[in-house]
């Protein structure tokens, strides 16, 4: 009775953690695929040509194991990391479309915000721990994004 929760035998438990990190960018929506008047049409007040700004808010969800001995699905901090290297880098306060290297021939929606996030993460991550991208690009726009 009571003593030791950890058997050899107890069943694996499935654990979601998520950190929340917000960060400024500029951007324009506009595809080099379409004419000016359809981007215009299709993009309206978001394909001025001199961009706007939002303050993005990012939620990084990760899905794995509780581990037995450290009580972790992985250490938060070194999620910390992961985001500082993935997102804050190479978005923060950056003009999206002229400064990352990836927008310069993808449309730099919300959608694909969330894939470029994906992709740099989950190279930085171990194998299949990586679950869910949410991005709020406003309080009321708000992107996920699973890896399919
Ligand atoms: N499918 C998508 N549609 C749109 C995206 C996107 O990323 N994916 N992005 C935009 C624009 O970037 C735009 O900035 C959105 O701004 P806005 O419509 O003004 O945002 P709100 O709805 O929150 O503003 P309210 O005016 O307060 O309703 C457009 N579409
Ligand atoms: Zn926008």
């Amino acid at each position: 009775m009571g003593g030791n929760h950890y058997q050899t035998n107890e069943v694996e438990r499935i654990g979601f953690i998520t950190r929340v990190q917000s960060f400024s960018a500029c951007h324009r929506l506009h595809s080099k695929s379409l004419s000016d008047e359809e981007n215009r049409k299709i993009f309206g007040k978001c394909n001025n040509p001199n961009g706007h700004g939002h303050n993005y808010k990012v939620e990084v969800t990760v899905r794995g194991k509780i581990d037995r001995i450290t009580g972790m699905v992985m250490n938060l901090t070194e999620l910390k990391q992961h985001i500082e290297e993935a997102i804050m880098i190479p978005l923060d306060h950056k003009n999206l479309d002229e400064d990352v290297p990836y927008f310069a021939d993808v449309v730099s929606t919300t959608e694909n915000v969330a894939v470029y996030i994906w992709d740099s993460l989950a190279k930085l991550l171990p194998p299949s721990l990586l679950y869910e991208i949410k991005i709020y690009e406003t309080d009321k726009n708000i992107v996920v994004y699973r890896g399919e």
